[in-house]
Order: structure tokens, then sequence, then C-alpha cells
């Protein structure tokens, strides 16, 4: 079946010519949303796949041909799986293949953030490394401190792999539920929220954003934490309150900060966040190797051409649709 495909935001090449020679496809980049040659595109797309389009009901009246939305990403907080359910419009994700992958990348900011990397790389590349480094540019330690892990699903785990086995940190976790297998095999200690805030020397953040982790870390969550913490955040910008988290650092309520998401992304360059040293900060870069982002693209593919074909796609998101 030729079918109308819009693309949105990013899909890998390979994948992208070969949708384009099976279908109508059209790209559209980031923030094209509100052009005429979009909104044209959209009233006759049979499915849409991307990354971070803001899928609501606004878009989808405009859209009465769509059979799906396929995310070419884990996190969903862009769809309202709602709004998507009422229309009969199925809603996929790429969950699993990357989980390794923004797992090494958040045991790097942990330890690029401790070590102050990205802020000493600069000491060499600018001719100072003799006359200006002294102990003021020390880091602190990750092994054998005790790391905090909101959000203990797929890639908390895999977080919690890394740091037990590979640094002997020590595992304590905050979850809906608690997972037991996690906990014998990591030694993992489950704790309230406030506790694990008290507790921990790294709190690393890897819940989805939901209605329930909307601004879950704010001003009170970092005056808990140790003046030395280190807090890391690989889920989405909006789960913390940036504004706070600026506050708490310039305070010296906490230590540092490694980030890979803010609330507004791209970074604005007026944002307080890049004038501190003691803050990493990443461009959103959790699952970005060549190797993961084409796996994600494919199988976003694949769940795409499952729906248009009227088959169950394999990370069907909105099981409701499917009876
Ligand atoms: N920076 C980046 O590039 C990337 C960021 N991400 C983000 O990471 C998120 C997690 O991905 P993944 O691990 O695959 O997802 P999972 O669904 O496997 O894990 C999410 C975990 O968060 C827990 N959780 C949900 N709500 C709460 C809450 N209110 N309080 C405490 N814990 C909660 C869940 O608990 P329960 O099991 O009880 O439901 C689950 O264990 C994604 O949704 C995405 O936002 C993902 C990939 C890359
Ligand atoms: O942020 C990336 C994702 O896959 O979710």
């Amino acid at each position: 079946m030729y079918l109308n495909i819009l693309v949105y935001g990013r899909l890998e090449k390979p994948v992208l010519e070969d949708l384009k020679s099976r279908h109508h496809v059209k790209f559209f980049k980031d923030n094209s949303e509100n052009t005429p040659e979009f909104r044209d595109f959209l009233s006759i797309a049979d499915g849409i796949i991307g990354l971070s389009l803001q899928v609501n009901s606004e878009l989808l009246d405009q859209a009465p041909n769509l059979k799906i939305v396929s995310n070419v990403s884990v996190g969903y907080n862009n769809l309202d799986v709602k709004a998507l359910s009422e229309r009969n419009v199925m809603a996929t994700n790429t969950p699993g293949i990357l989980t390794d992958t923004v797992a090494d990348m958040a045991m790097g900011l942990i330890l690029s953030t401790a070590r102050r990397m990205p802020e000493l790389d600069q000491y060499v590349k600018s001719g100072q490394w003799l006359d200006n480094l002294t102990e003021e540019h020390y880091g602190v330690d990750v092994h054998h401190k005790k790391l905090g892990i909101i959000g203990m699903g797929r890639i908390g785990q895999a977080i919690a792999k890394r740091a037990h086995f590979g640094f002997d940190m020590e595992i304590l976790y905050h979850n809906r539920t608690r997972k037991e297998d996690a906990e014998k095999e990591y030694d993992a200690a489950y704790l309230a929220l406030d506790e694990l805030l008290q507790e921990a020397d790294f709190i690393c953040l890897i819940t989805p954003l939901t209605k329930e982790t909307e601004g879950m870390i704010g001003k009170r969550e970092f005056q808990l934490m140790k003046k030395s913490a280190i807090f890391i955040n690989v889920s989405r910008g909006k789960t913390i309150v940036e504004t706070e988290l600026i506050e708490a650092l310039k305070a010296g309520e906490i230590l540092a900060a490694g980030l890979d998401v803010f609330e507004k992304e791209p970074l604005e360059l007026d944002n307080e966040l890049l004038t501190l040293k003691n803050v990493v900060t990443l461009p959103h870069i959790g699952s970005s190797t060549y190797e993961t982002e084409l796996q994600m693209s494919k199988l976003a593919a694949v769940n795409l051409e499952a729906g248009l074909n009227g088959e169950k796609p394999p990370n069907l998101i909105n099981a409701e649709v499917w009876n």
C-alpha cells in the first residue's frame, strides 16, 4: 500500500530512504508544525514517525486519516495518549534497545560531573595546565559512594548494574513499585523519596515525565540533599524545577549537577545554568550513538508499518485501541 507518511524531527537516513521507496514521504524539521506545508500534509497523513512532535487533540483533529504515531524514543510525554485512543489512533515507542546506551551516558555524566572533566578539558586546551591546576580543581570520588536512583525501570536498572559491579557503588532506589529482582541483583535498598534524597551521594533521576513526576524535584527536595550531593537528570527537563536547581547550586545546597535534559530544549544561551562551573550540560544525547539511533529508527519503522498494515505493532502504547 502506497501511503502518506509524515516524518518529523529525526529518522536515520537508511530508514528514511527505505520508507521513501514504498510510500509518499515528507520530512519536516523540528518546529515546522505551524507551517502551511506541514498542515497540508497532516491533513492527508496516514502515519507519523519521528521525535518530539507534540501530538494533541488540536493536531489530531487536522489528521482525519491518521492510523498511527510512531515515536523514535522510549519516552512518550509528547503524546496525548487519551486523545489518540479516543480517535482510535495507535501510538508506539522504542523501549529496550536504547537502555544500555542511555545507561552508559548516565555513568559518563556521573563521572564527568564528579571529576569535572569538561571544565578541566578547557584548562588543557587553553594552555593553563602548568600554571593554574591546583587542588582547587580536584573532583570527588565516585567509587564506593551511594547512588540513589529515582525510577528503577529498564534504564535505572542498567545504571544500577554498571554502578554496582563496575564502581562498587551502594545502590539506593525509589520507584512507584518495589523491584525485588533488582534488589537481589544489585544489592539495592528501596527507600522513600525523602530518605533517598538525604542518604545518597549521587542522585540520578530517570523516570518518565508524567503528571505525577512533573516538578518532582524542586527546592524542598534539593534542600533535603547533602551539601556534597551531585544531582544527575537523564529523564526529562520538566521532572525538576530548573530555576530551583539553579538556586540550590548557587546557594551551595548541593555540590554539582549533570544534565542531559532541560525544561526547554534546545537550552537557551541566556539560561543561567550555562554560567555555573559546577554544571555539566549535554544536548539530550542519551541514546545518540550511531548503532542505537539506527536501531531505534528501524524499530519505529517496524511499528509504523505494522500499524498501517492492520497488524498489532510490537510496541503499542495504547493497547485499548487494539480490540
Ligand atoms: N536523556 C535521554 O536521552 C533519555 C531519556 N529517557 C527517559 O527515561 C525514561 C525511562 O525510560 P525506561 O527506563 O526505558 O522506562 P521504564 O518504564 O522501564 O522505567 C521507568 C521507571 O520509572 C518509574 N516511575 C514512574 N513514575 C514514577 C514515580 N512517580 N515515582 C517513582 N518512580 C516512577 C516506573 O515505575 P513502575 O515500574 O512502578 O511503573 C519505572 O520503574 C523515559 O520515559 C524517558 O523520559 C529515555 C531514554 C533516553
Ligand atoms: O529521550 C529519549 C527517549 O528515547 O525517550
